[in-house]
């Protein structure tokens, strides 16, 4: 029998080294670094760079945008020597496909777009990941799984209000290739709390592949 890929895991909202090594110590495929000015976890180039290079080679360093032009958004990855992108917000086509010529791309849908029809029939274009997230990112609401079973694409990743209790639940209906969480894990903003990212990354890898896990 030939397992699908496990799913992978993005602890986002890294403001510190410290937080860096925790997560990838916890087992964290992918970090997170918000760079959105209207972000309570922004982080600074320098910081996200840092942390970063501290984490070896096997750890993605995902940036995630909000509102930014392409320019700063190209400029800012580079910088902080990303390895991905994460785009938040209503974006031209063009401006998603310009940054994926650079940074592999996790492209942000909310639902509706979904549930209308918009973003999930299509194939993405070349080096862009669909990833569903709640309207208000980064506010720990998790979505109705149960009703976006049916439009959720294949190979997407999800967030959206997910954490250590019910990450395995998110896993099993939906079976997204990656999962990604910010404000469950905090012990305040831009703050991890240990415990709580290591049991997230606990949770969602023994969930993991959905038909053998049972809990
Ligand atoms: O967390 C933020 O402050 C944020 C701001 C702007 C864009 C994205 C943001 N966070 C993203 O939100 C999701 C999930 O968040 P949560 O687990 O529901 O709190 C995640 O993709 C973050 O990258």
């Amino acid at each position: 029998m030939t397992l699908p890929a496990p799913v992978r895991v993005k602890v986002c909202g890294t403001t510190s080294v410290k937080d860096a090594v925790l997560a990838a110590e916890a087992g964290a495929d992918a970090l997170g670094f918000i760079f959105a000015p209207v972000s309570r976890r922004r982080v600074s180039v320098p910081v996200a760079r840092e942390a970063g290079l501290n984490v070896g080679p096997a750890v993605a360093r995902v940036g995630v945008f909000l509102g930014q032009g392409l320019d700063e958004v190209l400029r800012m990855a580079e910088g902080a020597r990303l390895s991905a992108v994460q785009l938040h917000g209503p974006l031209p086509d063009l401006y998603v496909r310009e940054v994926a010529r650079y940074y592999p791309v996790l492209r942000v849908l909310r639902p509706a777009d979904l549930l209308a029809g918009a973003g999930g029939q299509t194939p993405p274009p070349p080096g862009v990941t669909p990833m569903l997230d709640a309207p208000e990112p980064g506010g720990g609401v998790p979505l109705d799984w149960a009703a976006l079973r049916d439009v959720f694409p294949p190979g997407a990743w999800l967030a959206g209000g997910l954490g250590p209790e019910n990450v395995a639940q998110a896993v099993r209906t939906l079976r997204p290739a990656g999962v990604d969480a910010v404000s469950r894990l905090e012990a305040g903003p831009g703050v991890k709390a240990p415990e709580r990212v290591r049991a997230f990354v606990r949770a969602a890898k023994e969930a993991w592949p959905p038909e053998l896990s049972t809990g």
